[in-house]
């Protein structure tokens, strides 16, 4: 294993990656493995070879006409037109149980559907609504315009969020629920610019965060600089895909000729290594066809946004800032996040490796169950609102097909 390591780490050296990536994934990541850790840290100790030289491989055909690049206003326009259906509304307002007067921390606003509703809930309540995304930020400026006093929007990132309320001189201990509803909104889903759409075509950007960081690397930056050891690596820990090897060989061999450079390319390269059969093959949750560069997809848009240490942080804030008796509520929507808030909530080790081998994965089910039958648990720090997680209901599936794979879980603080 630590040979192995030790490759990794050397392969990716000779190959370069930022200290930004360092910066992003050894701090602490609680999902990969110490060992993990220090291969990726030694890994990205090395110069910024795309800094400052954003690829623009302009050879390969965009799918859809007129694909250009948009200003912010347009953007902004855009999302407004595709806003983001906000997932269990009803079941999220039932675990806030919102009451006159308090204070709410939405800790993604996107397009502002859960603020929304909770403003409608009750007229005094007022909502700190933060997103790391310049786009949602300027819907929840407009918002605040509209809700004069009751909408106080900050943009940036769940590790940043600490620093932007004690500026905002809100004190530890004073917020009465907590709503984190993880991932992309439709509004970065459904607009080619940001690159992270498979059906779409457009630039392999994937940052949330947008232009607001010019050193953060892109998803392109990713695929085409990083060794295939260490590709590998980011596709089997954040997209748990069982081909991670051969794609990544495929992504090397195929960057040789023409850099990677749009999300097109990308699902081309990967459905390239499989049987034209095997295109939509594999199956979701809820037993629907999913493209087979789903996973990749995801393993780079989390990869890029740091999403498991972001989550993490987003946690830990929460538990800072709530009021004892205070409701946390976060929706999830792939089983790497909702591990993460169930050992979190539950007082267990975020940064132990998930259950692999069949006795391991039993013994997770028998707890699940048990979990089940006891009802709320208690972590010290957490009591659980419910039996387990809420997930959506059929008819919700059929309205907000986007929704069907989210999880909530909702706890008290103590
Ligand atoms: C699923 S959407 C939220 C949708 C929202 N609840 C609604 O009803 O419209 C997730 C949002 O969280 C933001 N986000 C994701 N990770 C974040 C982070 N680490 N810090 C701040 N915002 C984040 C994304 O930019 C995105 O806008």
């Amino acid at each position: 294993m630590k040979m192995h390591l030790r490759k990794l780490a050397s392969s990716c050296l000779t190959r370069g990656a930022t200290k930004t990536m360092a910066c992003q994934h050894v701090s602490a990541c609680p999902t990969l493995r110490s060992s993990w850790r220090v291969a990726l840290d030694v890994a990205c100790r090395v110069s910024q070879p795309w800094k400052g030289s954003r690829l623009s491989y302009s050879g390969f055909a965009p799918m859809e006409p007129g694909h250009q690049d948009r200003g912010k206003d347009d953007s902004t326009i855009l999302a407004e037109q595709t806003l983001h259906k906000p997932v269990m509304l009803k079941e999220v307002l039932q675990c806030l149980d919102i009451q006159p007067g308090q204070v709410f921390l939405d800790m993604t606003f996107g397009g502002g559907g859960h603020t929304k509703a909770i403003l409608r809930a009750s007229p005094e309540v007022t909502v700190v609504a933060l997103d790391r995304d310049p786009t949602a930020f300027s819907l929840a400026q407009q918002l605040a315009k509209e809700h004069s006093g009751r909408v106080h929007p900050l943009l940036g990132r769940f590790s940043e969020l600490g620093a932007l309320l004690s500026r905002l001189r809100l004190q530890p201990g004073s917020v009465d629920a907590v709503l984190l509803d993880a991932g992309c909104s439709s509004m970065q889903m459904d607009c080619p610019e940001r690159g992270f759409s498979l059906s779409k075509d457009g630039p392999l950007d994937m940052r949330m965060d947008a232009d607001r960081y010019p050193d953060m690397p892109c998803a392109a930056d990713v695929v085409n600089a990083l060794d295939q050891q260490a590709l590998a690596s980011i596709l089997t820990a954040y997209g748990e895909e069982r081909h991670a090897r051969k794609l990544a060989s495929a992504m090397v061999e195929a960057r040789s000729v023409y850099p990677i450079t749009r999300t097109q390319q990308l699902a081309s390269v990967v459905a390239g290594s499989f049987a034209a059969s095997a295109l939509y093959a594999r199956k979701d949750r809820h037993q629907r066809p999913s493209h087979v560069a789903t996973k990749t997809f995801q393993a780079l848009r989390m990869f890029v946004n740091d999403e498991l240490n972001e989550l993490h942080a987003g946690l830990c804030t929460a538990q800072t800032m709530l009021k004892p008796g205070g409701r946390l509520c976060v929706l999830t929507f792939h089983s790497l996040e909702d591990r993460l808030v169930k050992r979190f909530l539950h007082g267990e080790d975020v940064g132990a490796p998930p259950r692999r081998s069949l006795r391991q994965r039993v013994q997770q089910w028998e707890e699940e169950e048990e979990e089940e039958k006891d009802g709320e648990k208690d972590s010290g720090h957490w009591v659980d609102l419910q039996r387990g997680v809420l997930m959506p209901q059929a008819e919700d599936i059929l309205e907000n097909p986007r929704g069907r794979s989210a999880k909530l879980r909702a706890a008290f603080k103590q």
